[in-house]
């Protein structure tokens, strides 16, 4: 099995609290990238005391009540499933804060952290708040959700988006890269992939690979599953008949997405 390639491994917190996924900076190659999915059952809760980390909370489907003891939020998220293909809420927490997130409805959250030291407010990032785009033309287009970019200055690291890749078409294609911080040329962010698919029997590919080789990995991706990319390019091809869905945290020492394309691949954009 890949080291990059993770599969779902339910385990139950406590009653209503299941961990489908926990990537740390100590189970993984990731330095600047911590990740969790958690399922919630109706009127289930999940809190945390972040130490020096920061924390942005994508309710992928369902809804949920958020407090940090200051600020609360009710009744966030706006779908039963990703497939619905609208924006979702989310909210950033800062370090060295306590949040609590409960259940209104069945719920799948996800967790995305990266070391921080600076305090920043917490912010409800309404699923209006979302940047919209449609990239690509011919067999590569794709539809992207911006929820936390490097335009919005409400965190400190982290950078999350949520990508739709059209049946029998390509993403993070043609292949980049951010694994080299040179600035302004090429900036170093480790990434992690969550993928669905639907239907949610359905299959994508994602290589990972460096220009030298010496990572080259060529993974079978299923719904749910999170492939890691500390480094290298990171391309995913969709089999048709499936929609590929998937949610990318981005992290590094300067938080600017500045990628470089595969030289080899690069004329696909020029066509
Ligand atoms: O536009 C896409 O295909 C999505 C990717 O850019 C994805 O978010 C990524 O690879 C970020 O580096």
């Amino acid at each position: 099995m890949s080291q990059l390639l993770r599969k779902p491994n339910r385990s139950e917190l406590s009653p209503g609290v299941t961990i489908v996924h926990e990537v740390t900076t100590e189970n993984s190659p990731l330095k600047y990238i911590g990740f969790k999915v958690v399922d919630l059952a109706s009127g289930a809760r999940y809190s945390e005391e972040l130490s020096k980390i920061e924390c942005c909370i994508v309710v992928l489907t369902g809804r949920i009540n958020f407090t940090d003891k200051e600020v609360a939020f009710e009744n966030i998220g706006t779908r039963d499933s990703v497939f619905e293909q609208i924006p979702t809420d989310s909210v950033y927490v800062s370090n060295n804060r306590y949040f609590e997130v409960e259940a209104v409805s069945q719920a799948r959250v996800v967790l995305c952290y990266s070391p921080s030291e600076k305090q920043l407010p917490t912010r409800l990032i309404k699923a209006t708040d979302n940047m919209i785009e449609n990239r690509g033309k011919f067999n590569n287009k794709r539809l992207v959700h911006n929820i936390l970019p490097d335009s919005d200055p409400s965190a400190n690291r982290l950078l999350v988006v949520e990508v739709y890749t059209n049946s029998g078409n390509w993403s993070s294609y043609p292949p980049h890269k951010h694994d080299r911080d040179n600035l302004p040329e090429e900036s170093f962010l480790e990434e992690t992939y969550y993928h669905e698919m639907n239907p949610r029997q359905g299959f994508v590919f994602q290589r990972v690979y460096t220009d030298d080789r010496a990572l080259d990995e060529t993974m079978t991706v299923e719904n749910s599953d999170v492939v890691l990319v500390p480094a290298g390019y990171h391309p995913v091809g969709v089999p048709d008949g499936y929609t590929s869905y998937y949610l990318n945290v981005m992290a590094g020492p300067t938080r600017i997405w500045k990628f470089h394309n595969d030289p080899d691949h690069e004329w696909i954009l020029k066509r």
